[in-house]
């Protein structure tokens, strides 16, 4: 599809938006709509970026700061979610935290030179001793990062967030130089040249424009016929909260984020599309109605530290959430069944699910 014509979509109104959601739906495959049981482990909230929509982030003398969260902390949480039948450990924190010498220091007292390189060795612990598999969304990472990380992640995710380099000098990403889309681009082009099934997505209403949101998802459409590793795009919506530097950026209406979820579903339909049920407690079903067919990660034993004041649904209300509609809710994997291939898991993951 061309630009002008995504942006017309975007534009859609009245009767148009309901041609539109229909089209999306009518791509569905199944009548499945999905989610992945998991575990949420932020290892670390220092972050060498400050995104203006962000609470996750601490700065190291904070009070509240959690420079490693220990290995013992980790992993007894990880059993724990062993014992609740989850299946995704999903490792998402600060990025580059180890180039504040606070981090650095606890992370040599144990034992290792870097966070990536502590995050290999509870990768690792995970496969050998829980049913869980790793998902990682630590932030751009280099080529050769990825590598090690593949070794030991069923499968990665990094936000492109937005194309908009002009976003890179309003509070959204004026003091985050990890979010500049050149640089997030590249690590998903890499993910897709070591064939790592990838996550990734929009955030939607941090005053891109609707032509920017066409061009961001060109791109990722671009960088997935040409690598073909995107198993899932999430559609995620700003909420601002209190104490954010964006507190008075208002947030993305429903009809702007319904035309979004379907046209992203009509532009992929080789994809999942993912909106988080909790950023949207009310209005959840309707983007199933807009071509949907993933909930993402649900966990029944840690918050969503990204979204704390956003509690998941129970996977009762999840249910009924999905059946209301028809459809049927039916857990996943971290890795979608297309990639459950060996081109694209290493021994060691392939070891653990085929
Ligand atoms: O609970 C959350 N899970 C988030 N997840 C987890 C996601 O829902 C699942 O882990 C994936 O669908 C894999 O199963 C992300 C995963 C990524 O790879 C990239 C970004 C996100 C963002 C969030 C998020 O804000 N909150
Ligand atoms: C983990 C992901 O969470 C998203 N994220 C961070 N802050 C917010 C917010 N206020 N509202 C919605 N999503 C947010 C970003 O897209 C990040 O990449
Ligand atoms: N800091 C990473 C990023 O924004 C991971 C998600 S936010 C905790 O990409
Ligand atoms: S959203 Fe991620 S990159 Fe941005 S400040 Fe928060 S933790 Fe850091």
């Amino acid at each position: 599809m061309f630009k002008d014509q995504l942006i017309l979509l975007l534009e859609s109104q009245g009767e148009d938006v309901l041609h539109l959601m229909m089209q999306a739906n009518s791509l569905r495959q199944t009548d499945e709509i999905t989610y992945s049981k998991n575990v949420f482990l932020p290892l670390t909230n220092i972050c060498r970026n400050e995104c203006g929509y962000c609470t996750f982030r601490r700065n190291p003398e904070d009070d509240d700061a959690t420079l490693v969260m220990p290995p013992q902390e980790v992993m007894a949480t990880i059993h724990q979610a062993d014992e609740y039948g989850c299946r995704e450990a999903l490792f998402t924190f600060g990025e580059q935290a180890d180039a504040t010498p606070k981090v650095e220091h606890a992370l040599k007292k144990l034992g290792y030179s870097g966070m990536l390189e502590y995050l290999y060795d509870l990768c690792e612990r995970t496969l050998d001793e829980t049913n869980l598999l790793p998902h990682s969304n630590p932030g751009i990472l280099e080529k050769d990062e990825l590598k090690m990380l593949r070794e030991v992640n069923a499968s990665m995710g990094l936000m492109l967030e937005t194309t908009s380099k002009r976003l890179m000098d309003t509070p959204a990403h004026e003091k985050s130089p990890g979010k500049d889309p050149q640089l997030r681009i590249k690590t998903i082009e890499n993910a897709g040249k070591l064939k790592i099934p990838f996550t990734t997505g929009l955030l939607i209403g941090i005053g891109e424009t609707v032509e920017e949101r066409v061009e961001s998802l060109l791109e990722i459409r671009r960088i997935q016929d040409k690598y073909g590793h995107i198993q899932e795009i999430i559609i995620q919506n700003f909420r601002t909260k209190p104490g954010i530097e964006m507190e008075n950026h208002s947030e993305p209406s429903l009809l702007e984020m319904i035309r979004m979820v379907a046209t992203t579903k009509l532009l992929f339909p080789d994809c999942s599309v993912q909106v988080p049920p909790n950023l949207n407690q009310d209005s959840a079903q309707v983007f199933l109605m807009a071509g949907a067919d993933d909930w993402g990660g649900v966990s029944p034993l840690t918050r969503d530290y990204v979204n704390p004041e956003a509690p998941w649904p129970e996977l009762d209300e999840l249910n009924k959430l999905t059946s209301q509609l028809g459809f049927y809710l039916k857990e996943r994997l971290p890795v979608y069944p297309p990639y459950l291939t060996k081109e694209f898991l290493s021994n060691r993951i392939q070891e653990k699910i085929i």
